[in-house]
C-alpha cells in the first residue's frame, strides 16, 4: 500500500520539540513516536534528519521529515530550501513537507525550482499552505498532497485561533489531490470534524506532543475556575 493510502482517514501525530522545549531532543522525540505509533497513529511528522532517523528506528510508520531552519532576509523557515531537503532525503524520510507559500526563499531559491528539484529525486511532496490561492497553485506544480499547516502564520491568512475548519472545507472540495489538515486541532471532536469535511487524513501535534502547552491550557482553566469559585471558603 501506498504512503498516501496507508494514511487515509487516519491521525499523524507530529513529533517535534525545537531547541528552547523541554522535550527537545531525538531519544525524546523517538520515544513520542513510539507512543504514538502504540496509541494508533497512521504516520509522524518530524523535524530534522537526526530526528526522522531515530523515528523511523524507533517506529514501522510512514515519516514525514521537514527542516525548520532560519534564514537571514526570508520568512520561509519550514523546509526552506534544497539543503533541507537533501538532509532529509539522506535520513529516510517517507514524504518531505515544505513551506509551499510563495513569499521570499533564501538562496535564490524559488518554490517552482525546489518542487523540480524534489521532482527529480523522486521524492514525495506534501505542500504547506496557508491559502486556498496556494493549495491549487500547488497542485497545478505537481506535489503529491497539501496540507493546511501554515494557515494563521502568514501575513495574509486568518489567525481565528482555531483550526481553520474554512479552508479544509474549500480546499478539500477543490482539490483532486489529497488535502490534510493540520494545525491547532485540539480535540478528537474536531480531528472528526475535519474528516467530515473532507479531509484525506488529520495531523495533530501540540495537543498531544508538548506537554508544556498541555499543562498550560488546563492551568489556564484552573485559575479560571478558581476565580468563578471565589467566596467559598477554604477549610483547613
Ligand atoms: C506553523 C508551524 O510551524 N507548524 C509546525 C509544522 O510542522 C509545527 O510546529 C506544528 O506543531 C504542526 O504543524 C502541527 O500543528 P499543531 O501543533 O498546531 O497541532
Amino acid at each position: 500500500m501506498n504512503l498516501l493510502e496507508r494514511v487515509r482517514h487516519g491521525i499523524i501525530v507530529s513529533c517535534q520539540a525545537l531547541p528552547d522545549e523541554p522535550l527537545h531532543g531525538s531519544a525524546m522525540m523517538a520515544h513520542m513516536a513510539k507512543a504514538a505509533e502504540q496509541g494508533g497513529a497512521v504516520g509522524i511528522r518530524a523535524n530534522t534528519g537526526e530526528d526522522v532517523r531515530a523515528i523511523k528506528r524507533a517506529v514501522s510508520l510512514p515519516v514525514i521529515g521537514i527542516v525548520k531552519r532560519e534564514y537571514e532576509g526570508s520568512e520561509v523557515y519550514i523546509t526552506p530550501t534544497s539543503n533541507e531537503v537533501d538532509e532529509l532525503a539522506e535520513a529516510g524520510a517517507d514524504m518531505i513537507a515544505f513551506d509551499a507559500t510563495r513569499r521570499k526563499r533564501p538562496a535564490g531559491q524559488t518554490l517552482e525550482s525546489l518542487i523540480a528539484y524534489m521532482r527529480s529525486r523522486d521524492i514525495l511532496m506534501m505542500a504547506d499552505v496557508s491559502t486556498l490561492e496556494e493549495a491549487v497553485y500547488a497542485e497545478k506544480l505537481g506535489v503529491n498532497c497539501v496540507s493546511t499547516t501554515l494557515s494563521g502564520y502568514t501575513s495574509y491568512s486568518p489567525t481565528g485561533g482555531g483550526p481553520d475548519f474554512g479552508l479544509v472545507e474549500q480546499a478539500a472540495k477543490k482539490l483532486r489531490l489529497p488535502l490534510f489538515a493540520e494545525g491547532r486541532i485540539e480535540t478528537p471532536e474536531q480531528a472528526r470534524q475535519m474528516l467530515s469535511l473532507g479531509a484525506h487524513c488529520v495531523v495533530i501535534g501540540s495537543a498531544i506532543t508538548r506537554p508544556q502547552l498541555i499543562t498550560q491550557r488546563f492551568a489556564a482553566a484552573a485559575t479560571k475556575g478558581s476565580a468563578q469559585s471565589h467566596g467559598h471558603e477554604v477549610k483547613n
